[in-house]
């Protein structure tokens, strides 16, 4: 439905977009990721056509789009400040695209009626966008770039203002919208868990290219990288050295996955692969930070040799904050990355450097 053909963006000496090659099929809900100043909003302005490209092509179902405007794109836009007519009422939003293409009144109004239903927002017509709360904004924003009925939906931080519970909530609303409507979105999102619950498939982007693409299940369970592993908040990603189904490692040898790739690799232990026991069992270590996150606790252990460790404890194993443990690793939640080193930049949970051409 969307092909990216090798699409470059430059920004006098920064690469914006750096021979981009996507492709999204009819129906296909994509999200793009990746730390501030990836490209992922360029991403989107050259697919709408608000940026020419430098070199390569957008194709839309087969069409090069060098030279359409956006308007003639068929191509709905929202963007992060939804931007709503505050002096038109929630109606008049709505409708906002079909009067611009000149639908009949009749036909604006059925449209309209449908989406405030569809978006949860039935009989809302005449309410003034300003009485609105943020959610119900939102909600309109969507139903107003829906109303045209565009080929391919392009959210840029759909839900970016919005507070925690209420992104949860939307995102899986959202999922039922556009399946319902059957509609092809391309979407950018600082947010994982956001990009995760939305997406079939995510596109992590980094310095302008694309680090790794997947289902969400494949690039939670198997980041491509190191900086995959460390941009989607896992801290465990050390060098080791592989030798069958073993890793040598700073914390010591650890058994990894058979058939993992060998010799000098960078390894991610999930925090769900460390286990506590008693002391004299595994790695000694003592007990950090203890960080309640809902179904559990995140617990930084530092080893007697090697970085900390974070592992991921039920809510009633949590040792005590100075206690002593032993720590062994589970080969099922250890991950032997491609990469030869664990990847030192300073890009660590989604913070990047601004300026991508620099030394990191
Ligand atoms: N109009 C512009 N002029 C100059 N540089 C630009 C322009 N737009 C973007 N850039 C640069 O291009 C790179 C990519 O920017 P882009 O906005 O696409 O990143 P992003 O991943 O969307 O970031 P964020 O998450 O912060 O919105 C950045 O280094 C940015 O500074």
């Amino acid at each position: 439905m969307l092909t990216l053909e090798g699409v470059t963006v430059r920004f006098g000496r920064r690469t914006a977009l750096d021979a981009v090659d996507l492709e999204i099929a009819a129906h296909e809900i994509v999200c793009v990721l990746g730390p501030s100043g990836s490209g992922k909003s360029t991403l989107l302005r050259v697919v709408a056509g608000l940026q020419p490209p430098d070199a390569g092509r957008v194709l839309l179902e087969g069409a090069d789009q060098v030279g359409v405007p956006v308007h003639r794109r068929g191509v709905g836009l929202m963007f992060q400040d939804h931007q709503l007519f505050p002096q038109r009422d929630v109606g008049g939003n709505v409708a906002f695209g079909l009067r611009v293409r000149g639908e009949s009144r009749g036909e604006q109004r059925r449209r309209v009626d449908e989406l405030l239903d569809l978006v949860g927002l039935p009989g809302a017509q005449s309410r003034a966008v300003a009485a609105l709360s943020g959610g119900e904004q939102q909600r309109v924003a969507l139903a107003r770039a829906l109303a045209p009925r565009p080929r391919l939906l392009m959210l840029d931080e759909p839900l970016g203002q919005l507070d925690r519970s209420l992104r949860e909530r939307l995102v899986v609303e959202l999922r039922g919208v556009f399946g319902q409507l059957g509609t092809t979105v391309l979407a950018v999102t600082h947010d994982q868990g956001e990009a995760f619950a939305l997406a079939d498939r995510v596109v992590v982007m980094r310095d302008g290219r694309v680090a790794q693409t997947g289902t969400p299940v494949e690039v939670w369970q198997r980041p491509a990288s190191a900086f995959v592993a460390r941009f989607l908040g896992f801290d465990n990603v050390v060098a080791a050295t592989v030798d069958g189904d073993v890793a040598d490692t700073p914390w010591g040898k650890i058994p990894v996955p058979s058939a993992s790739p060998q010799g000098s690799r960078a390894l991610l232990v999930r925090p769900t692969g460390v286990r506590l026991g008693a002391p004299e069992d595994g790695l000694r270590c003592t007990v950090g930070a203890r960080t309640f996150r809902g179904s559990h606790v995140a617990v930084l252990l530092r080893p007697s040799h090697g970085p900390e460790v974070e592992a991921e404890c039920g809510l009633r194993d949590v040792p005590d904050e100075g206690a002593t443990v032993g720590v062994s690793f589970i080969a099922e939640d250890v991950v032997v990355l491609d990469d030869k080193e664990p990847d030192a930049t300073d890009i660590a949970k989604g913070e990047a450097p601004t300026d991508n051409n620099g030394a990191h």
